[in-house]
């Protein structure tokens, strides 16, 4: 079944009487439960596209239907996890307060609660649920950031660079966990990584995108086995055959050619 449907999406922003067209006759469809990742180069358009599809930025032209419908605003069974975890949670309010925020004005506080601790524990922040934020890391913090996202059980999960301002050790960890939930409970995500390595080990699909007008310029199936692994699937012929196709697609034709 189809989730999600752009069809001849375009955006354009108009600041101070200079109009970018972030995004060209942008279209494609996502199957339920798909995990998609779009890379692409600075400034192609991959956050405006997810922001468009979130309901965060008004397309200029095109349709989005969200299981067949006309979307509307924001979606319901929708979240978005931005990069920036230190600005996504309320510093005021200890880790269960800042996971269960989202559903404890509509369910009883006991239910809420327990939700968010089971969602705590499965991003592997147990015992640590009366830590305010910033007694956190910033690997503990997206993981927290993921927690809320994931506790009101959304269809889809839109993310964007999550893991881009962590450290390598922290982001292959993320990885796991974001895997390891996913398989548990496939839901459709939409991933945003300027990582090659990163959209291929995830994904079942990769979009590539292209600048000046942003635009959709390969959509790429990703045949590698599930559950994948850090070192086995990267290792795999098929991860770097994967990997010099898109590095080829995105990297500039000087950087691609140098040996
Ligand atoms: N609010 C805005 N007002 C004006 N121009 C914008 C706005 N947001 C984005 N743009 C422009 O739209 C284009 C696409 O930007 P966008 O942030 O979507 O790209 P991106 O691929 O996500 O970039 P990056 O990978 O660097 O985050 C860029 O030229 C950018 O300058």
């Amino acid at each position: 079944m189809v989730a999600l449907e752009v069809a001849g999406l375009r955006k354009s922003y108009n600041r101070a009487g200079v109009l970018t067209t972030a995004l060209e006759n942008v279209s494609f469809n996502i199957p339920d439960r798909q995990f998609i990742s779009i890379v692409g180069p600075s400034g192609c358009g991959k956050s405006t596209l997810l922001r468009c599809i979130a309901g965060l930025a008004e397309p200029s032209g095109g349709d989005i239907r969200v299981g067949g419908q006309a979307m509307h605003g924001v979606p319901d069974d929708m979240v978005y996890v931005f990069q920036e975890y230190n600005r996504s949670l309320f510093p005021w309010r200890r880790l269960l307060g800042n996971v269960a925020y989202p559903i404890e004005s509509r369910l009883p506080r006991s239910v809420s609660s327990d939700r968010a601790r089971a969602y705590i524990k499965l991003v592997g922040l147990e015992g640590f649920e009366n830590y305010y934020p910033w007694e956190l890391s910033g690997g503990m913090q997206q993981r927290a950031a993921i927690a809320r996202a994931l506790v009101t059980e959304p269809k889809f999960l839109l993310m964007d660079e999550p893991f881009g301002a962590l450290d390598a050790q922290t982001r292959v960890s993320l990885e796991e966990t974001i895997l390891d939930l996913w398989s548990r409970s496939p839901r459709t995500v939409i991933f945003v990584t300027h990582d090659i390595d990163e959209a291929i080990f995830l994904s079942d699909r990769v979009l590539v995108m292209a600048s000046r007008p942003g635009r959709i310029v390969e959509d790429i199936m990703i045949d590698l086995p599930r559950p994948r692994h850090q070192i086995e699937t990267k290792e795999d012929r098929a991860f770097s055959d994967y990997r010099r196709l898109l590095f080829g697609l995105i990297a500039p034709p000087s950087a691609s050619t140098l040996s």
